[in-house]
């Protein structure tokens, strides 16, 4: 029997309120007073209507990481989520497709386009991770659907913006983190620039910040009844995250050339070291009463060191506290500095990290129905938690029969575009 590692929820009055209409609902189905799809409604209903974005409805066209990111927040948090997938399309290559439905449009299709203007029509947030300009191609822009619903947030999620010399290029994370500036940064002294994964422009620039852009246009939008159009540029919003690197140069935080400086690998006390079992843990001792414990640990005396901010001597303390690290295994360095201020944690592996007493304890991760794992939503809200959906993902289309039967299609409606090949409904494939 798997353990799910349940995020642990903090129950105020109005979630026992919603707790308990959840449970006066299961009370029901398990005497058998509610029919099977007013059971599966309510339950939802009961457990969504507790979230933050309850209520908002949000069509996804599907995209490669950044938007089906940004979907997925939404999701977690409350929102409804329809992706507009691609008719004939094999499978999604959305992992992060997360409590999310699956509708398939063939937006190059006048039936199908209308399909969607009409889905955009009844919900609060389009997110298009397209190529600028592609919209307008399909008569989808912003003129046309904030026409037709004046109320609409219309998320435009590109690497470039919707202008500018590069607008119309293509690009993936690491091209919109080498036009912000801050690939420039990073690597080690003697390495070349390297993009970390894609996190920063995909994802903290991109997919976080349309997120955030699309969460402060509904707020706007509670005072002045109005949608807009965000443009949210990967290159624009990776800078952004990085504010800090421009806000502090004068703090004389960047004079050295790249890894030679604090925070980018050029001080011994803010870096990884390998430990005796080939694992390794990752030192944070900036301020001086932690490097202090951070010595005290290793066994080390100041008295025998250069002072800690000689950068000049860096190279050499480096290798003082290198071939400590190598002198025990990762656990017992664990032993040593756990729970004291040294500021040194074990670097964990993805199959670890579910399982570290801390991380276990506050239900950081969540285990899915198939049993994969993952992050469980951030920040908590305390009266209104994310709760994500444990389901698996949907396939391509599976939805789509009930959502426009939902949306106001007749049956009759739905077999004509089917058969015009406006729109694809998916059958649900065996994982294998
Ligand atoms: C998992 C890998 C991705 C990792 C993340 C990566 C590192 C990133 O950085 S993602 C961020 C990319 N940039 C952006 O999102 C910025 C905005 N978008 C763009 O600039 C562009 O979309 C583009 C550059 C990303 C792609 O350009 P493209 O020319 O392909 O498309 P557009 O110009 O936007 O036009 C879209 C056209 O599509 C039409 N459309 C859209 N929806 C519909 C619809 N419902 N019906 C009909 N038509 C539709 C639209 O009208 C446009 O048509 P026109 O062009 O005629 O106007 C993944 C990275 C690569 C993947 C692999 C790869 O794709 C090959 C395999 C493909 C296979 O299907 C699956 C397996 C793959 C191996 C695949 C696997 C993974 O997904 C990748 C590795």
């Amino acid at each position: 029997m798997k353990v799910f590692h349940k995020p642990r929820l903090q129950l105020t009055e109005k979630s026992v309120r919603g707790y308990k209409v959840l449970v006066s609902i299961i009370s029901c189905i398990l005497n058998g007073t509610l029919s099977s799809s007013v059971k599966a409604v309510l339950l939802i209903a009961a457990s969504v209507s507790q979230m933050a974005l309850a209520g908002v409805r949000v069509i996804e066209l599907a995209g490669l990481a950044p938007a089906p990111f940004c979907g997925m927040i939404l999701a977690d948090f409350g929102a409804r989520v329809i992706r507009v997938d691609r008719t004939k399309a094999a499978v999604s290559m959305d992992s992060l497709a997360r409590g999310k439905q699956s509708v398939a449009l063939n937006l190059k299709n006048p039936r199908g386009a209308a399909v969607l203007r009409r889905l955009c029509v009844q919900s609060d947030v389009v997110i298009e991770p397209f190529r600028q300009g592609v919209m307008e191609k399909l008569g989808l822009g912003p003129e046309e659907l904030l026409k037709e619903n004046p109320r609409l947030v219309y998320a435009r999620l590109t690497g470039f913006g919707q202008n500018g010399c590069f607008a119309q290029s293509a690009g993936h994370d690491i091209n919109y983190l080498a036009m912000s500036g801050l690939l420039s940064m990073l690597g080690r002294s003697t390495e070349k620039p390297y993009a970390p994964l894609n996190l920063v422009a995909d994802f903290a620039g991109g997919g976080l910040t349309c997120t955030l852009g699309i969460v402060l246009a509904l707020l706007e939008r509670t005072r002045s009844g109005k949608g807009q159009v965000i443009d949210a540029s990967m290159v624009e919003g990776s800078a952004y995250v990085g504010s800090f690197v421009w806000k502090s140069r004068n703090l004389g935080l960047w004079n050295h050339p790249k890894g030679e400086n604090l925070l980018d690998s050029g001080a011994p006390f803010y870096d990884t070291y390998r430990t005796s079992d080939g694992k390794y843990v990752a030192v944070g001792a900036i301020e001086p009463q932690f490097y202090q414990q951070l010595l005290q640990g290793l066994g080390l005396d100041s008295a025998d060191l250069p002072p800690q901010l000689s950068s000049s001597d860096w190279p050499e303390m480096r290798k003082i506290f290198a071939a400590r690290f190598a002198s025990k295994t990762r656990a017992e360095w664990e032993q040593v500095f756990d729970g004291t201020d040294a500021c040194v944690t074990p670097v964990l592996s993805l199959d670890e990290v579910a399982s570290h007493p801390h991380n276990q304890e506050r239900g950081s991760f969540v285990q899915d129905t198939q049993g994969e794992e993952s992050p469980r939503p951030a920040p908590i809200l305390s009266r209104t938690p994310a709760a994500p959906s444990l389901a698996r993902d949907p396939f391509i289309g599976e939805h789509t029969r009930v959502v426009l039967e939902e949306y106001g299609y007749m049956p009759a409606e739905v077999e004509q575009l089917l058969e015009a090949g406006a729109v694809e409904c998916g059958r649900a494939k065996a994982r294998l």
